[in-house]
């Protein structure tokens, strides 16, 4: 099988006293900023300073289409998929306006759409091949294509941080990718498939019954995947969960902070955790989504999400919303008087 080696440094916790004494300083109760001042410490470690900067922030859409679609496991027909593309390249999607509203720029990646887009102006042409294969009958793609797709995703993210990004909201589009992510963590944290499947773009009841039915047929043409996350991108993922992968490893190495939409996002960082668990170390959690399954997948990680909003819509807007609390643990940080420049009594 085709190798991937990838070495993420560890988040360095060399200034951690550092960071806690100037949060622990700032003139409000200790603690009283909650989540944000481990938002605070962690943004630090990532950043390796005391007075981090967010800069080019952006939210990259990996697209790509799924073979299992096939199946009738997704509410909406394949077409969506470049529907949606040529929408984000328009601007009208939800993750394009909250992206405006946050003040990020929006990248879109072909990974493997099943359509010809010709020369797009803005679409990053990236498409390892027109879609999967159906994966309740055959592996969905080959171990090369998903190395191919994890270095393509990886090259991308140096060349982001070559630009002057340091900071990366991850978001995609694939009819029938809660599927494919739904595969992923039953296989590799091997949550069972009922907990793991959910209603996606909005199945009914019966859909839903069919939806694991084919899950099912799928999960059992292989035996135990646990420990090859390889395999089991190769055999359950999609191209742009694979090429997201890689953008998180190679976001990661390159010293960025990356932050997890939802469900399919979260399946991509679980395959880029099982290849380097210290790229967690890098990883905010934007939100728990309505998706089944999206806590389990959480607990595997042992994420904490910062947010629940019902979302289940992906294309990065969990991320992009989340992309707010990370301005403000830096405002907070660089920005909030101590006790002793304010003059304010401390506790003693
Ligand atoms: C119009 C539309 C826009 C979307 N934006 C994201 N998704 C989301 O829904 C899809 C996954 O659900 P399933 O597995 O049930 O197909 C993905 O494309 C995901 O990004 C959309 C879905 C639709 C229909
Ligand atoms: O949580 C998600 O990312 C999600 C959930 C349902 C449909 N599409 C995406």
């Amino acid at each position: 099988m085709t190798a991937f080696t990838v070495r993420i440094p560890p988040v360095s916790t060399a200034l951690d006293t550092a960071l806690q004494h100037k949060i622990d300083t700032k003139t409000k109760p200790l603690g009283a900023l909650g989540r944000l001042e481990a938002l605070a410490l962690q943004i630090g470690r990532v950043q390796q300073s005391l007075t981090p900067r967010l800069s080019q922030p952006q939210v990259v859409v990996f697209a790509g289409d799924h073979g299992i679609a096939l199946e009738g496991v997704s509410a909406y027909p394949q077409d969506v998929t470049w529907q949606m593309v040529m929408n984000f390249l328009g601007g009208g999607a939800a993750v394009n306006v909250l992206a405006r509203d946050q003040g990020l720029a929006v990248q879109v990646v072909d990974a493997g759409v099943n359509h010809d887009f010709g020369e797009v102006p803005g679409l990053v042409h990236a498409k390892i091949a027109p879609g999967t294969a159906n994966s309740a009958v055959q592996p969905a793609m080959t171990s090369e294509q998903a190395v191919a797709a994890l270095e393509r995703g990886r090259a991308l993210m140096r060349e982001a941080r070559e630009q002057g990004c340091n900071v990366v909201a991850f978001g995609e589009m694939g009819i029938a990718n809660t599927s494919a992510a739904s595969l992923l963590l039953h296989k590799l944290a091997e949550v069972p498939l009922d907990v793991a499947t959910g209603r996606g773009t909005g199945v009914d009841e019966a859909g839903l019954q069919r939806k694991q039915a084919v899950l099912a047929r799928a999960a059992a043409r292989t035996g135990a995947l646990r420990e090859q996350p390889l395999q089991a991108l190769a055999e359950y993922g999609g191209f742009e969960i694979a090429m997201m992968a890689g953008a998180m490893l190679g976001a990661a190495e390159a010293g960025m902070l990356v932050l997890v939409d939802g469900f399919i996002t979260s399946s991509a960082m679980l395959v880029a955790s099982r290849l380097a668990p210290e790229v967690l170390g890098y990883a905010v959690f934007a939100h728990q989504s309505a998706e089944r399954g999206h806590q389990a997948m959480l607990q595997a990680m042992q994420a904490q999400p910062l947010m629940m909003l019902d979302l289940r819509l992906g294309e990065g807007t969990g991320a992009v919303l989340a992309y707010s609390l990370v301005r403000a643990a830096v405002a907070f940080l660089n920005e909030m008087a101590s006790f002793e420049s304010a003059g304010v009594s401390n506790k003693d």
